[in-house]
């Protein structure tokens, strides 16, 4: 059965000043949602406080109908993937798969290049490894939806396109959110598509709206 989950009049504010005054989007499980909108906008703040990590002034987030405080206190609902990186240093990248209970050996048969990875700690891989990485763990949670912030950033073009690959046949698990400055990867990949500017989400039609809202030049 399809799983909807829709957030709306998110309005986020730090110190006195607005950041969203009018936030909305929907997403369900079959589907990429992909989030565009320029730097400042708001993109992150949307997406933690859609997911609860961090407050809202208000904001309406309901799951197939049912009002949701907070995704993130509910088992198995939703994952969300930090623009930053969030694995301690420390941590072998096997242990960090075993903990997240994500068979890294069926990880590594669609992505060789993870093989060479496994023993290293996450402080010795390269920044796009580990990005991979970490989009990997939150992809890959047994949940119904991901919120995902800048899963491409560092990857190469190749590991892109892995990325693209695994991103579609995880959707027909789950339902993904998706926000990243490689536009023309959101939009190949997304079925549906919002602009988050002027303090709002738009949901875009057509590209060309994106020409008309400022955020790609003619
Ligand atoms: N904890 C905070 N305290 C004060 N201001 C904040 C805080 N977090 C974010 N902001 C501000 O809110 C605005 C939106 O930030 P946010 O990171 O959500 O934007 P973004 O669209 O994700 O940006 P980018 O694409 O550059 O990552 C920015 O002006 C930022 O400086």
């Amino acid at each position: 059965m399809t799983q909807h989950l829709a957030a709306d009049s998110v309005r986020i504010q730090f110190q006195q000043r607005i950041v969203i005054s009018g936030g909305f989007i929907h997403a369900e499980t079959g589907k990429i949602t992909g989030l565009l909108g320029r730097n400042g906008n708001g993109k992150s703040s949307f997406l933690q406080a859609i997911f609860g990590a961090i407050p809202a002034e208000f904001k309406s987030v309901r799951v197939n109908g049912e009002w949701v405080p907070e995704l993130l206190s509910v088992k198995g609902l939703a994952a969300y993937l930090p623009q930053k990186a969030f694995v301690p240093d420390a941590f072998r990248v096997k242990t960090v798969f075993d903990l997240y209970d994500t068979n890294i050996q069926a990880l590594q048969n669609l992505m060789p290049e993870l093989k060479p990875l496994s023993s290293q700690r996450m402080d010795q891989v390269s920044g796009g490894e580990r990005r991979l990485i970490e989009t990997l763990l939150v992809l890959f949670r047994p949940v119904s939806f991901v919120l995902l912030d800048e899963p491409f950033s560092f990857l190469s073009p190749v590991a892109v396109e892995r990325l693209h690959e695994l991103l579609q046949q995880e959707k027909t698990r789950k339902g993904i959110i998706l926000t990243d400055h490689r536009y023309r990867s959101i939009t190949s990949i997304s079925d549906s598509l919002y602009l988050l500017a002027n303090q709002r989400t738009y949901l875009i039609q057509h590209p060309d709206e994106l020409i008309r809202w400022g955020y790609l030049h003619e």
